[in-house]
């Protein structure tokens, strides 16, 4: 097995010829005056880090997302031109200052594949990054490649000014981070947002509105079919057929006729009667599923891989977690290790600095693979407690795209027996039946431990996700219900089983 020790490092903001750049860069967030050398986590005031409810200076709003080059079009007989995309990639991305530049290893990704072995037996600890404050305020001042930087720079200017304001604290707190809704330690319980049961209700909305085309679809047919009918075996299998168009699958929807049938069998029944156990037999599939995500932060860093399908909500999902995070006072490094597209780098670059993360990547047709192990390697040395690493997005049924998964995990594995500790896989609730596949495969290629549901907000087919959890059992742990920052919602059972079936009001009520 191959892997690549990436150790050069970059700042950037000035653009640079391609060839003087280094295959790897890192990015510290909020980062102190040029003559300080302090890690990024240590530049946040405690108290600001401390305060989850009300993360500093990160704006919600929306990203970009730039399509161009989805993979399925990026075939990899085609990986030579992405390769030789790698000088327009990087152009932007100012190197190192060349005294830092000496501090580091300088490993090519192709002799880093060699050197793996060695590489995993030395353990080699890479000095910390700092990015002087001048070098990161020209970036955000003059980002003109992506429309989404300048739209961001005058708010990481503004945040940045803040941090400078705030008193300094370099401590790490003292006391363990409280965790945000949805996160887990193995010894603590998130405390819940002040302000949780105000946004719940929004939030509802928002996925009820999403689910509207699932549950109005099924309510109108549940009333044409029961309408001056008896509950008998043609109606119940009438049903059943609906709930398995909903994409609930058989087993829920015998569960469903089953109890209905127990109940009402030869009686009339309503549709709030169907409705009722429907919620409730759905929720009897989700809430075991239903669960917080683990952070075991003794393991510094807690490896999140992500994976799924294109488009599915990788990165997006990535600059939310983040956000949560570094929210809630943990030390973050996110990994751009979707090395296909050029688009997808800036992109979590640009959500590492709304999210106050760091930040590591390299060029445009690099493996992948040495990508997470440089980004371990140095999230450990700077003492990171959470590292997510993002992948290329690929269809399920491309062999070696799957195969390049399987290296990530492998590569991981080496660093650390248990890494990737959790392996989360995005699921595009526009999608249907496919995602019951999606995750059949990555499941056996990458491990996957963990769900999280994009895109309930939209016209959303979300009934795929209990068909899942009756198959897989796998935990949920949040949905997406939007593109902002925020928009990402522990999730919860009942609220989701009510949405499907028109029912409650969401849990809040
Ligand atoms: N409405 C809505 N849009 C979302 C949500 N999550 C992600 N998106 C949008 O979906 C699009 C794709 O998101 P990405 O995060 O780029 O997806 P990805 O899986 O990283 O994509 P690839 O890099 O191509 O694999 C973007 O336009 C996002 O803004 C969500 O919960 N709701």
């Amino acid at each position: 097995m191959a892997l690549g020790f990436i150790k050069k490092v970059f700042t950037f903001g000035r653009e640079k010829p391609a060839e003087e750049q280094a295959p790897a860069e890192v990015i510290a967030p909020d980062v102190p005056a040029p003559e300080q050398e302090a890690p990024v986590a240590d530049v946040s005031p405690a108290s600001e880090l401390a305060e989850p409810t009300s993360p500093p200076s990160v704006p919600s709003g929306h990203l970009p997302h730039a399509g161009g080059d989805r993979l399925e079009d990026a075939a990899p007989v085609e990986h030579e031109q992405l390769a030789e995309k790698a000088a327009e990639a990087v152009v932007s991305h100012e190197p190192v200052a060349p005294e830092q530049a000496g501090k580091s290893e300088i490993v090519e990704p192709e002799q880093a594949k060699n050197a793996e072995a060695d590489a995993v037996a030395e353990d080699t600890t890479p000095e910390p990054i700092s990015t002087p404050v001048g070098e990161m305020s020209e970036k955000t001042e003059g980002g003109e490649e992506v429309s989404a930087s300048s739209e961001l720079s005058s708010e990481s200017t503004e945040a940045q000014t803040d941090s400078e304001q705030s008193p300094e604290t370099t401590e790490t707190p003292a006391a363990a981070p409280i965790l945000p809704k949805g996160f887990a330690t193995a010894s603590s319980i998130p405390e819940p947002a002040p302000e949780a049961l105000k946004q719940k209700l929004s939030w509802f909305q928002r996925l009820r509105a999403g689910l509207a085309r699932t549950s109005s679809q099924l309510t109108g047919q549940i009333a044409a079919l029961f309408t001056k009918r008896k509950l008998d075996d043609q109606t119940l299998q009438d049903l059943e057929d609906l709930l398995i168009q909903a994409d609930l699958g058989v087993e829920t929807a015998m569960r469903v006729t089953d109890t209905l049938a127990s109940e009402r069998y030869g009686k009339d029944v309503t549709s709030e009667d169907v409705g009722r156990i429907m919620a409730q037999e759905i929720a009897k599939v989700l809430k075991p599923v239903a669960k917080p995500l683990q952070l075991d932060l003794s393991h510094k860093p807690h490896v999140i891989l992500v994976v799924g399908v294109n488009g599915t909500g990788k990165t997006t999902t990535i600059g939310k977690l983040a956000a949560k995070l570094s929210g809630a006072g943990l030390k973050v490094m996110v990994a751009a290790g979707d090395t296909f597209r050029a688009a997808a780098i800036e992109q979590l670059k640009i959500w590492a600095e709304r999210t106050k993360s760091e930040f590591i990547g390299t060029k445009i047709g690099a493996d992948a693979a040495g990508l997470a192990f440089d980004a371990f390697q140095q999230a450990k040395a700077n003492k990171s407690d959470v590292l997510i690493i993002d992948t290329a997005g690929r269809l399920q049924n491309k062999a070696e795209l799957m195969a390049e998964l399987e290296k990530i995990v492998r590569v991981l594995g080496k660093l650390d027996p248990d890494a990737p500790h959790t392996v989360l896989q995005t699921l595009d609730a526009t999608t249907g039946q496919n995602a019951l596949n999606q995750v059949e495969i990555f499941r056996n290629v990458a491990g996957v431990n963990g769900l999280i549901m994009t895109k309930l907000d939209g016209t959303a087919r979300g009934g795929i996700l209990v068909a899942i959890s009756a198959k897989h059992k796998l935990p949920v742990y949040f949905i997406g219900v939007g593109e902002g920052v925020d928009d990402l919602e522990p999730f919860e059972a009942e609220d989701f089983a009510n949405a499907i079936a028109g029912t409650g009001a969401g849990s809040s009520q």
